[in-house]
């Protein structure tokens, strides 16, 4: 990439973000991935994380694998937390929250390559973008299973407070988001979402992709039509 990304275009990359990694995958990792891809998934973050999560050449293998359909698909591959495996894989970006290593250390490793820092408050919002990140990760918005060490639910109004406080930067919900929950994060100021079991979990995982996609996009025009009213 010559640059650092838009905002327009982070924007689009954010509205249906799936995060993944082998942990949270009923059916072969790769294989859940293909499918999210085709219901229509924009962004997708590599994260090997929790119990059971894989390690050294398998771990680096299944990154790979997961590049190379992002590749195919044309939409960025991000890695959660690890910079080095980032580098290493030439990924298209790199997610860090704030136990990991500091964002402007993260931006000056990466290049202009995307990076994605999790915020809670306007405070640390702010901090990251002075950092350089290219969007924010703001939650866990609702309950999430996928997640022991999340920090405290914030609902919607996280999002609505950030946006009051002029923070206009891409802003991507996370946790525990549904279907049903969508709108109501969308029309608090998310430009997307974030998914792990949403999709993972799913029966019928590319066209729980493909309706939740369905969902942001019509929540983007309903919450754009009532700012102009
Ligand atoms: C898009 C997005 N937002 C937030 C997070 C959480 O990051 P972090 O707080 O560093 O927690 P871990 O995911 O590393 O456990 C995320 N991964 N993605
Ligand atoms: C990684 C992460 N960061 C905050 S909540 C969360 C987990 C999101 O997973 P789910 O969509 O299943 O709630
Ligand atoms: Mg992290």
């Amino acid at each position: 990439m010559s640059g650092r990304i838009s905002p327009e275009m982070m924007r689009q990359h954010l509205q249906m973000y799936l995060v993944v990694g082998s942990v949270n995958c009923l059916a072969e990792p790769s294989r859940v991935v293909q499918e999210a891809l085709a219901g229509g998934t924009t962004m997708i973050q590599f994260r090997e994380k929790g119990h059971g999560a894989l390690t050294g050449v398998p771990m680096f293998e299944l990154a790979r694998q997961l590049q190379n359909l992002c590749r195919h698909a044309g939409i960025p591959f991000i890695v959660n937390d690890d910079v080095e495996l980032a580098l290493e894989l030439d990924a298209d970006g790199v997610h860090i929250g704030q136990d990991d290593e500091s964002a402007d250390s993260v931006r000056a490793r990466i290049g202009n390559r995307i990076l994605g820092v999790s915020a809670h408050t306007i405070e640390e919002a702010r901090r990251a973008i002075l950092q350089g990140a290219d969007y924010l990760g703001v939650g866990p918005i609702y309950p999430t299973i996928s997640k022991d060490d999340a920090q405290a639910v914030q609902g919607p109004a996280i999002l609505h407070e950030m946006r009051k406080a002029r923070i206009d930067v891409p802003i991507v919900g996370i946790g525990g988001i549904t279907i049903e929950r969508v709108e109501e994060v969308v029309g608090a100021g998310a430009d997307g979402i974030a998914v792990i079991s949403a999709v993972t979990q799913a029966e019928r995982i590319r066209a729980a992709a493909a309706e939740l996609k369905h969902k942001v996009l019509l929540s983007i025009k309903h919450s754009r039509m009532s700012q102009k009213l």
